[in-house]
């Protein structure tokens, strides 16, 4: 498949490449203003955040520390199944340390909910959230979110780290996919 045949597959594009890269900014530099002077490490959930965490991470003029840990929860499909399976855990020990999870997206709220009392048994010093999109009408558990890029509307989205059964995540931009794609994964 080349980018032509991607193109093809959108139904429509919701958030542009520049609309992105200037909300990255403005959420790196508030982030910048709030950890001024103190040791931060930022976490990013693979695979989808991977986009958002390096254009967060050089958007940000604070010497963070990096680390990711690999959750899955929606395999090939366009809904969570409800279980979060570790891939990869944190290298950091992060007992005592200011933790950032750099997210993609807010859907369900079943990830970050589970993620985040996993990494607060770990006795950090504070956890808090940032991530690209959130859908408002399909968060089943509420989640306190630091930073927030964009609510959404409740439909399955592709690009900047999303994907649609591993495709699509190397988009720029924020879009939806053409109905023809669904049933051919
Ligand atoms: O709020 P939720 O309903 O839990 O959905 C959000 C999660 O789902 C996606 O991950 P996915 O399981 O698709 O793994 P991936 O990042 O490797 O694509 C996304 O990257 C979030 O981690
Ligand atoms: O809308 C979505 N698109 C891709 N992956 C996702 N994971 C949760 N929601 C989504
Ligand atoms: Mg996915």
């Amino acid at each position: 498949m080349d980018a032509a045949d991607m193109d093809k597959d959108l139904a429509r594009v919701l958030i542009s490449e520049d609309e992105l890269q200037a909300k990255i900014k403005e959420l790196a530099a508030r982030i910048d203003e709030d950890y001024a002077g103190q040791d931060l490490l930022i976490v990013g959930v693979l695979k989808g955040a991977v986009m958002v965490m390096a254009d967060l991470a050089r958007a940000l003029h604070l010497p963070v520390q990096m680390d990711w840990m690999a959750v899955s929860s929606y395999g090939a499909g366009t809904k969570s199944s409800g279980v979060v399976r570790v891939l990869k855990d944190l290298d950091t020990d992060i007992a005592g340390r200011h933790v950032l999870v750099v997210e993609d997206i807010i859907d369900s709220g079943l990830t970050l909910s589970w993620l985040v009392h996993n990494l607060k048994s770990r006795n950090p010093a504070s956890v808090e959230i940032c991530a690209a999109l959130r859908k408002p009408d399909a968060v089943k558990v509420p989640i306190d979110v630091k930073y927030i890029g964009f609510d959404i509307p409740n439909e399955f989205v592709i690009g900047y780290g999303l994907d649609y059964a591993e495709r699509y995540r190397n988009l720029p931009f924020i879009g939806t996919l053409a109905p023809h794609v669904y049933g051919e994964a």
